[in-house]
């Protein structure tokens, strides 16, 4: 007999007919009221999850007894309580690497609409604004050559030294739990304490995951120790800043702008104060967003999925210690 598996994101064409081969499948299109209630419907007869952007708590997964796997569209997986999982013996995958190179491409964008001004100048043109040639009250900063400094330096904080590295010249430093020495090698970068880093780098960028650790890692003090002409960029998780603490330093001119993909609470409402200011560039969890990469991640989540439910290893098992070989 067939698992059943319920989807709460759709997928291409492709990817349904691969999974209907092996499963069957409940859609649920919408998180809306309408389809958390089916989903809580659903829930007891599944066997594996796939989609994202959900809680998937304890009172939710007590619905489901019979589930042996989830699959997260995502590479982040916060949004799981990885313990209570391993002790159910439910194996979690998340998609790593597919999202590497975009969620970094997403985070340079971030870097130059900022010190470049791109939004609030388009903006001028946009709104016939533009009447003479600009002055130094709408001049950016330069990108090049300005130190990048990074937190969190894992697949996709390498990728954004990288860029930073070979296509604009920029001195690479970083934090992590550890030094990288094949990083510190290939991009010439150097490892700094947090209080360091924040000190010396004009670009602050946040590539760590949400985790007990790291929640609001980055409030009042560290801004305080960044410098007025440092930008701050965020595409890892909203939580891991405090984001009071954020608006104030914006506002005290003690950082100099914000380029900000991940809000605490998303979507952000439209009375943030973060949106009242012209130095501030805020996206809509868009890291990964691109056809090409959101078809792979799903991809990938498909395969994690049917391997486990199958009874295999998924490629991309979070909470190894669930696995019993
Ligand atoms: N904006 C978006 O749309 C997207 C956001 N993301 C976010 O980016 C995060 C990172 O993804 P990815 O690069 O693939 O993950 P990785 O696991 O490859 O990298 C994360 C790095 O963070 C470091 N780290 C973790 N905790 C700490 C800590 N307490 N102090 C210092 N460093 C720490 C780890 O260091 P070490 O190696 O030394 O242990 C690791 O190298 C995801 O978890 C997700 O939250 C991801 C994709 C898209
Ligand atoms: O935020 C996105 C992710 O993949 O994690």
């Amino acid at each position: 007999m067939k698992k059943q598996v319920v989807l709460y994101k759709k997928l291409s064409p492709l990817l349904m007919a691969r999974l209907h081969e092996q499963a069957e499948v409940t859609l649920i299109e919408n998180l809306d009221a309408d389809g958390l209630a089916r989903l809580r419907d659903a829930l007891p007869r599944a066997h594996g999850l796939l989609g994202a952007s959900l809680k998937l708590d304890a009172e939710l997964l007590d619905l489901a007894p019979d589930l042996e796997a989830i699959a997260s569209v995502s590479v982040g997986v916060d949004n799981y309580d990885i313990d209570y999982l391993t002790e159910r013996r439910i194996l979690l995958s998340n998609t790593p690497d597919v999202l590497t190179e975009t969620t970094a491409d997403t985070g340079f964008a971030l870097i130059l609409a900022t010190a470049r001004r791109v939004v609030e100048l388009a903006n001028m043109v946009r709104e016939g604004r533009w009447q003479r040639n600009l002055g130094p009250a709408h001049f950016g900063s330069d990108v090049h050559g300005k130190t990048l400094g990074i937190i969190g330096m894992g697949r996709i904080g390498e990728a954004l030294a990288q860029r930073g590295h070979f296509g604009f010249g920029m001195p690479v430093i970083y934090h992590s739990h550890s030094p990288k020495p094949a990083v510190e090698q290939r991009f010439n970068a150097q490892y700094r304490s947090l209080g360091e880093l924040l000190q010396q780098a004009d670009f602050i960028c946040l590539t760590l995951p949400l985790t007990a650790q790291t929640e609001r890692l980055i409030g009042t003090e560290e801004f305080a120790l960044m410098r007025p002409q440092s930008i701050f960029i965020n595409i890892s998780r909203g939580k891991v800043v405090d984001e009071a603490a954020l608006t104030e330093a914006l506002r005290a001119g003690q950082i100099r702008a914000a380029g900000l993909d991940v809000f605490e609470r998303e979507p952000l409402d439209l009375d943030s104060p973060l949106l009242q200011m012209d130095n501030v560039v805020a996206t809509p969890h868009m890291g990964s967003a691109t056809h090409e990469t959101r078809e792979a991640m799903a991809r990938c989540a498909v395969e994690n999925l049917l391997a486990a439910l199958a009874g295999e290893r998924p490629a991309n098992l979070v909470n190894v210690r669930a696995w019993k070989a």
